[in-house]
C-alpha cells in the first residue's frame, strides 16, 4: 500500500494535496488519507492555520474557497507527517528547501519516494544544481518532477489542464506519480529527462518577469511575444550548457512552451513585475509581493539572482542577455526600459545562442 504526505500547504501545494486525495480515495492501492504538511501560523483571528484547515477542510489563507477533501489531514509538525508515508510530494518555495530537507534527513521510510513540484535550484560551486538532487543527496530517495502549465487557482477550478512528469531510469515510479496525479481535468503524462522538465519550470519564471515588465510598460502583445521567444531560447541554451543530456522535445511538453505561456499571461510572477514596471521600480519586488500575494512567494526574482551568480562565474552573462537584464532590472540597476534593450545585442546574441 501507498501513503502519501505532501510536504508544503502554499497555493500549489494545497491544489496538489486535493488532486491527490481525490484519486487516493479512489485507488485501492493507495490508503485513503493524504497528510500534509503546514508551516505553521496564527491567522487574523488568533487560530492556527492547520486547526482551521482541519475543521473546514478548507486552506483558508493560501487557497480560500475551495475543499480540500475529506481525506486530507493538515499537520504541522513535518516529521509526524512523512513518518508513515512511503510517496512524498514536495511544494514549497524552493528557497525553504535546505532547511526542510536537513529536518527530514534520517526521518523518513527507507522505501519512499519523492517527487518535486517546486519551481527553483540551488547554486553550487559547479554551478547550478536542481531542487530534485538536493531532496536525492539529503534524503537518499529517488525523485521525479512534475512541472507544467499549472497556475494554481485555475485546476482548483478543475479547469482542464496538463502536466509532465520527469523522471530517470525508474519509469514504474513514474506511471505511479501519473496515476496518483492524473484526473479528467488534470491530464499527467512522463518523459525520461528530470533535469529538462525541472530546468523549464524553473527558468520560466525569469521570463515571466521579463513578461511583467513589458505589460507594465503597455509594450503590447508583439514585444512580449518576442520577449517569450528570446526567453525560450535562452532557457533551452542555459539548460544544456549545464545538463547536456536534456532532451530539445522536452521543451514541447506541458513543462516547456505551454507553462512559459501560461506563466506570462497570468503567473505571479508576471503579476508583480508588472506592477514593478508601473511604479518605476521604485518600490521593491519584496514590498510588492508582501503587499499583492498576502503570504504566497514569488521565485523568479531569486531565481534571476542565482542564474546571474552562475552565469557571471564562469563569465557567460553575455551569452544570456534577457536572464542578465531581468536580474538587473529587478535589484534597481537598470530602469524596467532595459528589458528591450537587449535587442540592441541581437546579431551577437544570436550568434552565440545558435553556436550552442
Ligand atoms: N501557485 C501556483 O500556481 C504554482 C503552480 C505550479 C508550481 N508552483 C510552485 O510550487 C512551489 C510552492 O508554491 P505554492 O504556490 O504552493 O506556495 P505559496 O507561494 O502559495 O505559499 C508560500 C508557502 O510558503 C510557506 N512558508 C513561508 N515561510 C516558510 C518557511 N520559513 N519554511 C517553510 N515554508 C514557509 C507558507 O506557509 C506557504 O505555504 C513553488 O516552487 C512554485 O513555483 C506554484
Ligand atoms: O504564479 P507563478 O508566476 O508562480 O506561476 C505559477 C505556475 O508556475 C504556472 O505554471
Amino acid at each position: 500500500m501507498y501513503k502519501v504526505t505532501v510536504i508544503g500547504s502554499g497555493n500549489w501545494g494545497s491544489v496538489a494535496a486535493k488532486l491527490i486525495a481525490s484519486n487516493t480515495i479512489k485507488l485501492p492501492s493507495f490508503h485513503d488519507e493524504v497528510r500534509m504538511w503546514v508551516f505553521e501560523e496564527k491567522l487574523p483571528s488568533g487560530e492556527k492555520l492547520t486547526d482551521v484547515i482541519n475543521k473546514t477542510n478548507e486552506n483558508v489563507k493560501y487557497l480560500p474557497g475551495v475543499k480540500l477533501g475529506k481525506n486530507v489531514v493538515a499537520d504541522p509538525d513535518l516529521v509526524n507527517a512523512v513518518k508513515d508515508a512511503n510517496m512524498l510530494v514536495f511544494v514549497t518555495p524552493h528557497q525553504f528547501m535546505e532547511g526542510i530537507c536537513k529536518r527530514l534527513a534520517g526521518k523518513i521510510r527507507a522505501d519512499a519516494e519523492g517527487i518535486s513540484l517546486i519551481k527553483g535550484m540551488e547554486v553550487k560551486k559547479e554551478g547550478p544544481s536542481m531542487i530534485s538532487t538536493l531532496i536525492t543527496k539529503q534524503l537518499g530517495i529517488n525523485c521525479s518532477v512534475l512541472m507544467g502549465a499549472n497556475i494554481a487557482n485555475e485546476i482548483a477550478m478543475e479547469k482542464f489542464s496538463e502536466a509532465t512528469v520527469g523522471y530517470n531510469q525508474n519509469k514504474s515510479a513514474a506511471d505511479r506519480w501519473v496515476q496518483l496525479f492524473c484526473t479528467p481535468y488534470f491530464n499527467v503524462t512522463s518523459v525520461e529527462d528530470v533535469e529538462g522538465v525541472e530546468l523549464c519550470g524553473t527558468l520560466k519564471n525569469v521570463v515571466a518577469i521579463a513578461a511583467g515588465f513589458v505589460d507594465g510598460l503597455e509594450m503590447g502583445n508583439n514585444t512580449k511575444a518576442a520577449i517569450m521567444r528570446i526567453g525560450l531560447k535562452e532557457m533551452m541554451a542555459f539548460s544544456k550548457m549545464w545538463f547536456p543530456s536534456v532532451k530539445d522535445s522536452t521543451f514541447f511538453e506541458s513543462c516547456g512552451v505551454a507553462d512559459l505561456i501560461t506563466t506570462c499571461m497570468g503567473g505571479r510572477n508576471r503579476k508583480v513585475a508588472d506592477a514593478y514596471a508601473r511604479n518605476g521600480g521604485k518600490r521593491s519586488f519584496e514590498e510588492l509581493e508582501a503587499e499583492m500575494l498576502q503570504g504566497q512567494k514569488l521565485q523568479g526574482v531569486l531565481t534571476a539572482q542565482e542564474v546571474h551568480e552562475v552565469l557571471s562565474d564562469r563569465g557567460w552573462l553575455h551569452i544570456f542577455p534577457l536572464f542578465s537584464a531581468v536580474h538587473a532590472i529587478s535589484i534597481g540597476h537598470l530602469p524596467p526600459s532595459a528589458i528591450v534593450k537587449i535587442s540592441e545585442e541581437k546579431p551577437r546574441h544570436v550568434q552565440l545562442l545558435s553556436s550552442l
